[in-house]
């Protein structure tokens, strides 16, 4: 019903202004197509599949653009509005009452959807049948950066959308860079052409000055009669421009082709063959298939045909340098441009196969996971005898994963409880396998696998490689862990060492510079609030929970105010905990200054009813990054720690290496057991209370007179370490060898010419930074592999409303500034207000962890 009533409404449109017929537009963009059930095939194929993400500026439309998707996809009926809290991807209540996106939320649909496009096609579009996309939408606020940077390790591809008034911002440029490291292939959206002061030729030349790559333009910007509303694009691929229907839900969609153009918009005819010969010969620039194909069609940019262009445009972004970068244009809440958009990310995005072998890590060896799984990379240690002894090649060994995923997000659902996100990389993850977490080195079953589609969910019995699934009913998988499939194992070992350490694309976690308090309400609510804190963690391991042993009392810490924020509506409005949260405060951080004694520890106590006995001897000293490490040293939270065993001469095996341990004591347990005693020391300086950091913690354990048989438990271990640590602590303090540090921000300030002057000086004379650099747009930019990048290079159609509204931003005092500087973060508290007041509310900032640096006399008095 709705389907019909949806094409005649289409019909009368083209009928009233005279132009192409319906099948002219792919019938895809238009229909309504009934949501997709389990009992329909799914193409799996990984040829059609898609691991995308969204990725932009806070505020840039990406929610806006993603509900559009979904509804054009068929998967919703009606479109979810981000400012009447209706999104289908921004489902926590948290997300829906601040109209921002804190989880990155993965939705499942089809485009083209699923019983449209033709099938099995060889040649044309790809986006002619129908694509699995999974699509990951990722939050854009700078708190929540590192929750973006797990979700892009796992994309396969991914959509940049910019805001055509504020052009590229400081958050994208670091999302950009962070999508470089990951060599992720993208395509740029300029969004929301349809406001005031909007400016695609601006924006377009600033991707290439501050993305640093060429941009092309694939699509240019059609405002009714050269100057008015927004209402399509040109479209410089398959040379047609595309019309939308005002106020529509953007399902009527004319095309006009360059001939239909004369009639309709002669002005957007020319700038059209002037886009598609700038698109020509800026590819053929970067690809010698594509000049080849041009040379053949005697330098006629027209002759070129559509498919030759996207294979070209497919080829240029495959390798996710980002050098080239293809632009298209829109305004999703208008529904203006979206259809073109979802075809675009079929025919030029990569799928799974096409992306480079994710790296690994097995303990201290780094490879790549084909390696692995080829035998390439040793793996047999030569300490262990009964591996050696069994000859099992590297290859045998690995061979027998059955699969291996990366749990990229942890969420906690109300209805399924807690779901884990997870990509497979290898093999397949099936329904009820005992999956070995090599991270908590525990094994847990995936009982449920299920197939997201926002908050409804499809059971599936395997997810294959390439694919993004979920597995409910894990208890202790948290994002950001590996999950190995490996059959026929001792659940508690899981896979033989150091297949059990193995880790997919590892991601370091940036260290917390805010804190708060967390007071349960009574004594009896202590555990719940525990409970749920053990939760939010597992969900993002960028907030961190030290619960102190004396007190009780419980610290939460983040990256920034906002995130502690939202962890504490979540801890107190979504699960319902009876706690109180207190202020937000900086977390500095303590220092020892120089070396202590040795102190031994022998802890002989009964805990839980178990008699636990271990002794352990430990030093501390400032951090020496140049030394190089001896024995076994790990570093943690910005200290290191070094463990010493020492065991009588090995009898048996000369050719072992390492101490050889009681055999009720393997060395990883014993290393780990006191490793963990030492970090939880270290979480707790003896001065202020705060944690430790660039310090050096020395632990030696000596099996001949710390062991004790099997009271010497990891309990134990750990408690022994972690007083033995204290000792060492309260000796540098009681010598005054105990400084403090304050983190100190990388600040990037983009604003107006007209306003650095005053910021300049605030931030260097009111704040204590230093200025790093000064750059504006037209600078002369350097990419990171040398290229250069010249903006008179590039093409971008003429800006209607340009010179009328003055939003050129390339000279005079509305030029944008980018203002580099390192700041102590506790100046930049609240500075987003000032910031506001001194460049008339333009102004914007981003800032990430630098480094911690001691607090000279005056500025320690202060904290
Ligand atoms: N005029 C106009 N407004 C838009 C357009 N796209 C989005 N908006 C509005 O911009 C605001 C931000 O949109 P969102 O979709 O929430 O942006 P986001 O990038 O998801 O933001 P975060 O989730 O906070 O990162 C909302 O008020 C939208 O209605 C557009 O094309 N035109």
């Amino acid at each position: 019903m709705s389907l019909l009533a949806s094409k005649r409404g289409c019909h009368i449109w083209h009928r009233r202004l005279r132009c192409l017929p319906w099948r002219e537009i792919p019938a895809c963009w238009s229909k309504t197509v009934t949501r997709y059930s389990s009992s329909l095939q799914r193409d799996t194929s990984l040829k059609n599949t898609r691991n995308i993400g969204i990725i932009a500026h806070i505020d840039a439309g990406k929610t806006t653009t993603t509900e559009r998707m979904l509804y054009y996809s068929g998967f919703t009926r009606r479109i979810g509005d981000v400012d009447d809290g209706s999104t289908v991807t921004d489902f926590l209540p948290a997300e829906r009452a601040r109209g921002i996106t804190i989880q990155s939320a993965a939705v499942t649909f089809h485009w083209p959807p699923l019983g449209e496009g033709t099938t099995n096609k060889t040649e044309g579009p790809r986006s002619q049948t129908p694509h699995t996309i999974n699509l990951i939408d990722t939050p854009g606020h700078a708190d929540f950066t590192f929750e973006v940077i797990r979700s892009l390790r796992i994309l396969d591809g991914a959509v940049c959308i910019l805001d055509g008034v504020a052009g590229v911002e400081a958050q994208t440029e670091k999302v950009w860079a962070q999508a470089n490291n990951w060599s992720i292939p993208r395509i740029v959206f300029v969004n929301k052409l349809d406001r005031d002061g909007a400016s695609f030729e601006r924006t377009t030349k600033e991707i290439g000055s501050r993305l640093r790559g060429w941009p092309i333009v694939c699509q240019i910007p059609w405002w009714e009669g050269g100057k008015g509303r927004f209402t399509g694009v040109g479209d410089a691929v398959n040379l047609c421009a595309l019309k939308w229907a005002e106020g529509g839900d953007g399902k009527s969609i004319k095309s006009f082709t360059l001939q239909a153009l004369e009639q309709e918009d002669p002005g957007l005819r020319t700038e059209l063959i002037k886009a598609r010969a700038a698109l020509v010969e800026a590819l053929c620039e970067h690809d010698e298939e594509l000049l080849e194909k041009w040379l053949e069609c005697n330098d006629d940019s027209l002759a070129i045909p559509a498919q030759s262009i996207r294979d070209s445009l497919r080829r240029c972004i495959i390798d996710g340098s980002g050098r080239v970068i293809p632009v298209f244009a829109g305004a999703s809440f208008r529904n203006i441009g979206v259809q073109p958009l979802l075809d675009a990310v079929d025919d030029l995005l990569p799928d799974p196969t096409e992306r480079p072998d994710p790296e690994i890590s097995l303990g201290s060896v780094n490879g790549s996971l084909s390696d692995l799984l080829d035998g390439k990379i040793s793996i047999v240690p030569s300490g262990n005898k009964h591996l050696a002894r069994k000859s099992a090649t590297p290859k045998a060994l690995a061979s027998k994963i059955e699969g291996c995923a990366l749990a990229f997000k942890v969420v906690n659902d109300a209805r399924r409880g807690v779901l884990v996100y997870v990509r497979v990389y290898s093999g397949s993850i099936n329904s009820n396998a005992a999956l070995w977490n090599s991270n908590l080195h525990v094994t847990e079953r995936a009982q449920r696998l299920l197939q997201m589609q926002a908050s409804d969910a499809i059971e599936i019995s395997q997810i294959p490689a390439g694919q993004i699934g979920v597995i409910a009913g894990l208890k202790h998988a948290r994002t950001g862990d590996t999950l190995v499939s490996y059959p026929g194992v001792n659940p508690k070992v899981g896979p033989p060492p150091p297949l059990n350490a193995l880790q997919l694309r590892p991601i370091e976690v940036p260290p917390p510079v805010f804190f708060a308090a967390v007071e349960p309400h009574s004594l009896s609510e202590e555990k719940n609030v525990a409970d749920i804190l053990a939760i939010l963690l597992r969900e993002d391991p960028s907030l961190h929970v030290n619960v102190d042993e004396e007190s009780g009392q419980m610290l939460i810490s983040g990256m920034g105010e906002l995130h502690l924020e939202i962890a504490r509506d979540r801890l107190v409005k979504d699960f319902k905990a009876k706690a109180t949260m207190g202020n937000i405060e900086i977390s500095y951080r303590e220092c020892v200054l120089s070396h202590t004694s040795t102190h031994r520890f022998v802890f002989d106590r009964e805990v839980a009813g178990k008699k636990g006995k271990a002794g352990c001897e430990a030093s501390i000293g400032p951090l020496d990054e140049t030394a190089t490490a001896v024995d076994h040293t790990v570093h943690r939270d910005g200290n290191a720690i070094t463990i010493r065993i020492i065991t009588p001469s090995p009898l048996d095996d000369s050719s072992a290496e390492g101490p050889s341990t009681p055999p009720e004591l393997p060395l990883d347990l014993l290393q780990s057991s006191l490793i963990n005693g030492a970090v939880a020391a270290l979480a707790r300086g003896p001065r202020r209370s705060f944690p430790l950091h660039a310090s050096h913690a020395t632990l030696t354990f000596d099996t001949t007179r710390d062991f004790f048989g099997p009271e010497t438990s990891p309990a134990a271990l750990s408690s022994a370490a972690r007083l033995a640590v204290q000792a060492a602590l309260q000796e540098a303090l009681s010598k005054d060898a105990i400084g403090l540090m304050e983190p100190v921000m990388n600040v990037v300030i983009s604003c107006d010419e007209s306003s650095l002057g005053a910021i300049v000086h605030d931030l260097s004379s009111a704040r204590g930074g230093h200025v790093l650099s000064l750059e504006n747009d037209s600078a002369d930019n350097q990419g990171d592999d040398g290229r250069t990048i010249d903006p008179s290079r590039i093409y971008a159609p003429p800006d209607p409303f340009a010179s009328s509204s003055g939003t050129s931003r390339s000279a005079g005092p509305g030029q944008q500034r980018h203002v580099t500087a390192r700041v102590p973060l506790k100046e930049m508290v609240g500075y987003l207000k000032h910031l506001r007041s001194l460049t008339g509310g333009r102004g914007t900032f981003i800032m990430s962890v630098d480094r911690f640096e001691r607090l000279s006399g005056p500025r320690e008095k202060a904290v």
